[in-house]
Protein backbone atom coordinates (compact mmCIF):
# COMPACT_ATOMS: atom_id res chain seq x y z
CA UNK A 1 0.00 0.00 0.00
CA UNK A 2 1.37 3.93 -0.89
CA UNK A 3 2.88 5.65 2.03
CA UNK A 4 4.54 7.86 0.96
CA UNK A 5 1.98 10.36 -1.57
CA UNK A 6 3.00 13.16 -4.06
CA UNK A 7 0.29 15.21 -4.46
CA UNK A 8 0.11 17.82 -7.21
CA UNK A 9 -2.22 20.84 -7.39
CA UNK A 10 -1.87 20.41 -3.71
CA UNK A 11 -2.76 24.38 -3.28
CA UNK A 12 -6.36 24.04 -5.10
CA UNK A 13 -10.10 22.97 -4.01
CA UNK A 14 -9.61 18.87 -5.02
CA UNK A 15 -6.37 18.72 -2.87
CA UNK A 16 -8.07 20.86 -0.13
CA UNK A 17 -11.08 17.70 -0.45
CA UNK A 18 -8.46 15.40 -0.44
CA UNK A 19 -6.10 16.91 2.17
CA UNK A 20 -9.08 17.83 4.46
CA UNK A 21 -10.24 13.88 4.79
CA UNK A 22 -6.66 12.17 4.39
CA UNK A 23 -4.20 14.16 5.93
CA UNK A 24 -2.83 12.02 8.98
CA UNK A 25 -3.58 8.90 6.46
CA UNK A 26 -0.75 9.18 4.62
CA UNK A 27 3.11 10.41 4.09
CA UNK A 28 2.42 13.33 1.82
CA UNK A 29 4.66 15.58 0.09
CA UNK A 30 2.83 18.60 -1.82
CA UNK A 31 3.54 20.36 -5.11
CA UNK A 32 2.22 23.47 -6.58
CA UNK A 33 3.23 26.44 -8.36
CA UNK A 34 1.26 28.71 -5.89
CA UNK A 35 3.31 29.31 -2.59
CA UNK A 36 1.61 27.80 0.26
CA UNK A 37 -0.44 30.06 2.07
CA UNK A 38 -1.14 28.12 5.16
CA UNK A 39 0.15 25.11 6.89
CA UNK A 40 0.35 21.88 5.30
CA UNK A 41 0.65 18.38 6.20
CA UNK A 42 3.70 17.69 4.87
CA UNK A 43 6.42 19.02 2.93
CA UNK A 44 5.44 21.77 0.15
CA UNK A 45 7.35 21.95 -3.42
CA UNK A 46 7.34 25.17 -4.68
CA UNK A 47 7.50 24.07 -8.82
CA UNK A 48 5.71 24.19 -11.98
CA UNK A 49 5.08 20.97 -13.55
CA UNK A 50 6.36 21.62 -16.62
CA UNK A 51 9.81 21.88 -14.99
CA UNK A 52 11.09 18.23 -15.37
CA UNK A 53 13.92 18.45 -13.08
CA UNK A 54 12.10 19.88 -10.57
CA UNK A 55 8.94 17.40 -10.66
CA UNK A 56 11.92 14.24 -10.65
CA UNK A 57 13.63 16.15 -7.89
CA UNK A 58 9.78 16.53 -6.07
CA UNK A 59 9.76 12.62 -7.25
CA UNK A 60 12.29 10.87 -5.16
CA UNK A 61 10.96 7.69 -2.78
CA UNK A 62 7.51 8.54 -3.61
CA UNK A 63 5.05 5.65 -3.85
CA UNK A 64 2.51 7.03 -5.38
CA UNK A 65 1.12 9.99 -7.03
CA UNK A 66 -1.93 11.80 -7.54
CA UNK A 67 -1.97 14.57 -9.86
CA UNK A 68 -4.17 17.54 -9.58
CA UNK A 69 -2.29 20.58 -11.09
CA UNK A 70 -3.43 21.58 -14.08
CA UNK A 71 -6.11 24.56 -15.74
CA UNK A 72 -9.49 23.53 -14.47
CA UNK A 73 -11.55 26.03 -16.42
CA UNK A 74 -13.68 25.02 -19.26
CA UNK A 75 -12.93 27.26 -21.11
CA UNK A 76 -8.97 27.42 -20.75
CA UNK A 77 -7.78 28.32 -24.19
CA UNK A 78 -5.37 25.96 -25.97
CA UNK A 79 -1.76 27.12 -25.42
CA UNK A 80 -2.80 27.10 -21.19
CA UNK A 81 -3.83 23.30 -21.76
CA UNK A 82 -1.30 22.11 -23.62
CA UNK A 83 1.58 23.59 -21.96
CA UNK A 84 -0.47 22.89 -18.32
CA UNK A 85 -2.60 19.72 -18.60
CA UNK A 86 -0.77 17.95 -21.60
CA UNK A 87 2.71 18.68 -21.43
CA UNK A 88 2.48 18.83 -17.62
CA UNK A 89 0.61 15.29 -17.17
CA UNK A 90 3.52 13.85 -19.63
CA UNK A 91 6.42 15.17 -17.10
CA UNK A 92 4.64 13.85 -14.28
CA UNK A 93 4.12 10.35 -15.80
CA UNK A 94 7.52 10.04 -17.35
CA UNK A 95 8.84 11.05 -13.64
CA UNK A 96 7.20 8.75 -11.96
CA UNK A 97 8.04 5.88 -14.37
CA UNK A 98 11.89 6.71 -13.81
CA UNK A 99 11.51 7.09 -10.05
CA UNK A 100 10.13 3.78 -9.57
CA UNK A 101 6.36 4.96 -8.77
CA UNK A 102 4.16 1.99 -8.10
CA UNK A 103 0.83 3.87 -8.87
CA UNK A 104 -0.73 7.31 -10.23
CA UNK A 105 -4.22 8.71 -9.77
CA UNK A 106 -4.85 11.05 -12.72
CA UNK A 107 -7.49 14.14 -12.18
CA UNK A 108 -9.34 13.22 -15.54
CA UNK A 109 -12.77 15.18 -15.83
CA UNK A 110 -16.49 15.31 -17.02
CA UNK A 111 -15.36 17.39 -19.68
CA UNK A 112 -13.19 14.42 -21.35
CA UNK A 113 -17.06 13.43 -22.82
CA UNK A 114 -19.01 16.62 -22.11
CA UNK A 115 -20.46 15.53 -25.80
CA UNK A 116 -22.80 12.86 -24.84
CA UNK A 117 -24.69 15.86 -23.38
CA UNK A 118 -26.51 15.84 -26.77
CA UNK A 119 -29.50 18.37 -27.26
CA UNK A 120 -31.33 15.37 -27.50
CA UNK A 121 -30.41 13.65 -24.61
CA UNK A 122 -30.78 16.90 -21.93
CA UNK A 123 -31.81 18.12 -19.33
CA UNK A 124 -33.90 14.76 -19.01
CA UNK A 125 -30.76 12.68 -18.55
CA UNK A 126 -29.56 15.23 -15.46
CA UNK A 127 -32.69 13.58 -13.64
CA UNK A 128 -33.44 10.96 -11.51
CA UNK A 129 -36.01 8.66 -13.98
CA UNK A 130 -33.70 8.72 -16.93
CA UNK A 131 -31.64 5.19 -17.30
CA UNK A 132 -28.99 7.10 -19.22
CA UNK A 133 -25.85 5.81 -18.18
CA UNK A 134 -21.71 6.16 -18.91
CA UNK A 135 -19.86 3.52 -17.67
CA UNK A 136 -16.02 4.54 -18.52
CA UNK A 137 -15.63 2.49 -21.08
CA UNK A 138 -17.17 4.91 -23.94
CA UNK A 139 -14.82 6.76 -25.96
CA UNK A 140 -13.88 10.06 -25.00
CA UNK A 141 -16.13 12.64 -26.45
CA UNK A 142 -14.78 15.98 -25.03
CA UNK A 143 -17.22 19.26 -24.63
CA UNK A 144 -14.42 21.39 -24.89
CA UNK A 145 -10.69 21.76 -25.89
CA UNK A 146 -10.24 21.71 -21.58
CA UNK A 147 -11.72 17.97 -22.16
CA UNK A 148 -9.49 17.25 -24.68
CA UNK A 149 -6.68 17.95 -22.78
CA UNK A 150 -8.34 15.32 -20.10
CA UNK A 151 -8.67 12.64 -22.76
CA UNK A 152 -4.95 13.35 -23.63
CA UNK A 153 -3.82 12.62 -20.14
CA UNK A 154 -6.49 9.61 -19.70
CA UNK A 155 -4.46 8.30 -23.36
CA UNK A 156 -0.92 9.05 -21.74
CA UNK A 157 -1.82 7.23 -18.68
CA UNK A 158 -2.70 4.15 -21.01
CA UNK A 159 0.75 4.58 -22.79
CA UNK A 160 2.51 4.60 -19.49
CA UNK A 161 0.19 1.88 -18.32
CA UNK A 162 1.25 -0.54 -21.42
CA UNK A 163 4.68 0.55 -22.19
CA UNK A 164 5.75 0.76 -18.31
CA UNK A 165 3.41 -1.33 -15.90
CA UNK A 166 2.55 1.65 -14.30
CA UNK A 167 -0.85 1.11 -12.78
CA UNK A 168 -2.86 4.40 -13.72
CA UNK A 169 -6.64 5.32 -12.75
CA UNK A 170 -7.70 8.14 -14.23
CA UNK A 171 -10.55 9.85 -12.34
CA UNK A 172 -13.26 11.49 -14.15
CA UNK A 173 -14.25 13.98 -11.31
CA UNK A 174 -17.74 15.67 -11.27
CA UNK A 175 -18.28 18.71 -9.97
CA UNK A 176 -17.11 19.08 -6.55
CA UNK A 177 -18.60 21.36 -4.08
CA UNK A 178 -18.15 22.09 -0.40
CA UNK A 179 -21.00 21.86 2.26
CA UNK A 180 -24.04 21.68 -0.38
CA UNK A 181 -24.26 20.36 -4.24
CA UNK A 182 -24.81 22.87 -6.75
CA UNK A 183 -27.57 25.04 -6.30
CA UNK A 184 -30.59 25.80 -9.18
CA UNK A 185 -28.25 23.26 -11.22
CA UNK A 186 -29.45 20.13 -12.66
CA UNK A 187 -26.24 18.54 -14.24
CA UNK A 188 -23.90 19.66 -11.11
CA UNK A 189 -26.30 17.93 -8.88
CA UNK A 190 -26.41 14.67 -11.00
CA UNK A 191 -22.41 14.88 -11.06
CA UNK A 192 -21.66 16.02 -7.94
CA UNK A 193 -18.77 15.12 -5.32
CA UNK A 194 -18.99 15.78 -1.96
CA UNK A 195 -15.51 16.83 -0.34
CA UNK A 196 -16.29 13.55 2.24
CA UNK A 197 -16.20 11.15 -0.92
CA UNK A 198 -14.12 12.78 -2.47
CA UNK A 199 -11.41 11.86 -0.38
CA UNK A 200 -13.09 8.31 -0.14
CA UNK A 201 -12.30 7.71 -4.04
CA UNK A 202 -9.01 8.98 -3.88
CA UNK A 203 -8.07 7.15 -0.49
CA UNK A 204 -9.00 4.50 -2.46
CA UNK A 205 -6.95 5.37 -5.41
CA UNK A 206 -3.93 4.82 -3.05
CA UNK A 207 -4.65 1.61 -1.82
CA UNK A 208 -6.44 -0.62 -4.46
CA UNK A 209 -4.76 -2.64 -6.70
CA UNK A 210 -5.57 -2.09 -10.50
CA UNK A 211 -3.94 -1.75 -13.90
CA UNK A 212 -5.90 0.71 -15.82
CA UNK A 213 -8.75 2.45 -15.56
CA UNK A 214 -11.09 4.96 -16.01
CA UNK A 215 -13.83 5.51 -13.47
CA UNK A 216 -16.15 8.29 -12.89
CA UNK A 217 -15.68 10.40 -9.54
CA UNK A 218 -19.11 11.27 -8.23
CA UNK A 219 -21.60 10.69 -4.96
CA UNK A 220 -23.74 8.40 -5.16
CA UNK A 221 -26.26 10.77 -6.52
CA UNK A 222 -29.76 9.91 -7.52
CA UNK A 223 -29.66 11.65 -10.67
CA UNK A 224 -26.57 10.35 -12.05
CA UNK A 225 -25.89 9.52 -15.44
CA UNK A 226 -22.14 8.51 -15.03
CA UNK A 227 -22.17 5.34 -13.23
CA UNK A 228 -19.63 4.39 -10.32
CA UNK A 229 -20.09 0.53 -10.82
CA UNK A 230 -16.49 0.41 -11.98
CA UNK A 231 -14.84 2.59 -8.51
CA UNK A 232 -16.75 0.57 -6.44
CA UNK A 233 -15.68 -2.64 -7.97
CA UNK A 234 -12.40 -2.25 -8.98
CA UNK A 235 -11.49 0.59 -6.38
CA UNK A 236 -13.79 -0.42 -3.19
CA UNK A 237 -14.90 3.14 -3.33
CA UNK A 238 -18.25 3.68 -0.96
CA UNK A 239 -19.34 6.99 -1.03
CA UNK A 240 -21.78 8.17 1.38
CA UNK A 241 -23.30 11.27 -0.39
CA UNK A 242 -26.20 11.92 -2.58
CA UNK A 243 -27.01 15.04 -4.30
CA UNK A 244 -30.77 14.06 -3.36
CA UNK A 245 -30.34 13.52 0.40
CA UNK A 246 -28.67 16.81 1.28
CA UNK A 247 -30.44 19.43 2.83
N1 LIG B 1 -13.00 20.98 -9.05
C1 LIG B 1 -13.68 20.16 -9.83
O1 LIG B 1 -14.92 20.02 -9.70
C2 LIG B 1 -12.97 19.36 -10.89
C3 LIG B 1 -11.60 19.37 -11.03
N2 LIG B 1 -11.01 18.56 -11.98
C4 LIG B 1 -9.56 18.54 -12.13
O2 LIG B 1 -8.96 18.40 -10.85
C5 LIG B 1 -7.73 19.12 -10.83
C6 LIG B 1 -7.74 20.10 -9.66
O3 LIG B 1 -8.81 21.01 -9.88
P1 LIG B 1 -9.18 22.13 -8.82
O4 LIG B 1 -8.60 21.76 -7.50
O5 LIG B 1 -10.64 22.36 -8.93
O6 LIG B 1 -8.45 23.37 -9.45
P2 LIG B 1 -7.68 24.54 -8.69
O7 LIG B 1 -7.41 25.59 -9.70
O8 LIG B 1 -8.39 24.89 -7.44
O9 LIG B 1 -6.31 23.81 -8.30
C7 LIG B 1 -5.34 23.50 -9.26
C8 LIG B 1 -3.99 23.75 -8.62
O10 LIG B 1 -3.00 23.36 -9.58
C9 LIG B 1 -1.99 24.37 -9.57
N3 LIG B 1 -1.38 24.37 -10.90
C10 LIG B 1 -1.96 24.68 -12.07
N4 LIG B 1 -1.09 24.57 -13.07
C11 LIG B 1 0.08 24.19 -12.51
C12 LIG B 1 1.36 23.92 -13.02
N5 LIG B 1 1.64 24.05 -14.33
N6 LIG B 1 2.33 23.52 -12.16
C13 LIG B 1 2.08 23.41 -10.84
N7 LIG B 1 0.89 23.68 -10.29
C14 LIG B 1 -0.10 24.07 -11.12
C15 LIG B 1 -2.68 25.68 -9.25
O11 LIG B 1 -1.78 26.62 -8.67
C16 LIG B 1 -3.76 25.23 -8.28
O12 LIG B 1 -3.34 25.34 -6.92
C17 LIG B 1 -7.57 19.80 -12.17
O13 LIG B 1 -6.73 19.01 -12.98
C18 LIG B 1 -8.98 19.81 -12.72
O14 LIG B 1 -8.96 19.78 -14.13
C19 LIG B 1 -11.73 17.76 -12.81
C20 LIG B 1 -13.10 17.76 -12.75
C21 LIG B 1 -13.83 18.54 -11.78
O1 LIG C 1 -13.62 19.69 -14.89
C1 LIG C 1 -14.26 20.51 -14.27
O2 LIG C 1 -15.58 20.30 -14.07
C2 LIG C 1 -16.31 21.00 -13.05
C3 LIG C 1 -17.79 20.87 -13.38
O3 LIG C 1 -18.03 21.44 -14.65
P1 LIG C 1 -19.11 22.59 -14.85
O4 LIG C 1 -19.11 22.84 -16.32
O5 LIG C 1 -20.41 22.02 -14.36
O6 LIG C 1 -18.69 23.76 -14.01
C4 LIG C 1 -15.85 22.46 -13.00
O7 LIG C 1 -16.56 23.16 -11.99
C5 LIG C 1 -14.36 22.48 -12.74
O8 LIG C 1 -13.86 23.79 -12.65
C6 LIG C 1 -13.66 21.79 -13.88
O9 LIG C 1 -12.28 21.68 -13.58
Amino acid sequence: MAQSVLLTGAAGRVGDAILGGLADEYEWRLLDRDPPTEDYPGEFVVADITDDEAVREAMEGIDAVIHLAGDPRPDAPWDSVLTNNIDGTQTVFEAAVDAGVEKVAFASSNHAVGHYETEERTPEMYRADDDYLLDGTELPRPGNLYGVSKAAGESLGRYYHDEHDLSVVCVRIGNLTEDHPPIDYERGQAMWLSYRDCARLFDRCLSADYGYEIVYGISDNDRKYYSIDRARAVLGYEPQDNSARHD
